[in-house]
């Protein structure tokens, strides 16, 4: 049996960052009035993640999502199409009411490690050059959406072969930011 797509923008190969890529346009998958969301920057900690909650391409084991400041996030075009998917999630993710794509996802909370970070994913961008996937978080989690716990070996080699460390977590420089974040909160850590 062929291998199931991890997703496609790592399935034929991983395309490297333009150096000098300043941002581009997302554009949700309607093919009348789509909405588009300008990024006005480059993506940082690019990586596939496995949960349950972030949006993946048909057919794809895997998200795609990296993060950029939310004052480089605009939406341009048809606003009005975008709903929360549930305003209670910790990332508030805005869809396309018509195709279910995310568009973007934004935390609320001030006081969240990652406040200020918005999640997006880019191959909604006909534009090339943006940040690679580093790592594959929340591997786990997959099972969680229907997964065969048995292919859980080869899903993980397979993502080794694309270098793409997988953890069930999130990276371990991303889970050191997150503690150090709540130990400087907490007054532990100056
Ligand atoms: N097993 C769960 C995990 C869900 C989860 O914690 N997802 C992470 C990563 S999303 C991008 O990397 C998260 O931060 N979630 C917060 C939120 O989604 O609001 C599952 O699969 O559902
Ligand atoms: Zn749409
Ligand atoms: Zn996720």
């Amino acid at each position: 049996m062929s291998q199931p797509s991890l997703h496609p923008a790592v399935d034929n190969g991983i395309q490297p960052a333009s150096a000098s890529f300043a941002g581009g346009t997302l554009q949700c998958k309607c093919s009348s009035n789509p909405v588009t969301v300008e990024i006005s920057s480059q993506t940082a900690h690019n990586h596939l993640c496995g949960c349950s909650k972030c949006w993946k391409p048909e057919g794809a084991l895997f998200s795609q999502v990296a993060v950029v400041g939310r004052e480089h996030v605009k939406v341009t075009a048809n606003a009005e199409k975008l709903a929360a998917v549930d305003p209670t999630a910790v990332i508030k993710r805005f869809a396309c009411k018509d195709c279910g794509v995310h568009m973007y996802g934004r935390i609320d909370n001030e006081n969240h490690p990652f406040y200020g970070l918005d999640f997006v994913h880019t191959e909604l961008s006909p534009q090339t050059g943006w940040a690679a996937p580093q790592f594959a978080a929340f591997v786990s989690s997959i099972i969680e959406t229907g997964t065969d716990p048995a292919s859980m070996d080869s899903i993980r080699q397979a993502l080794k072969a694309k270098n793409l460390e997988p953890y069930d977590c999130l990276s371990p420089a991303l889970m050191d930011a997150i503690a150090t974040h709540v130990a400087k909160a907490s007054g532990v850590l100056h």
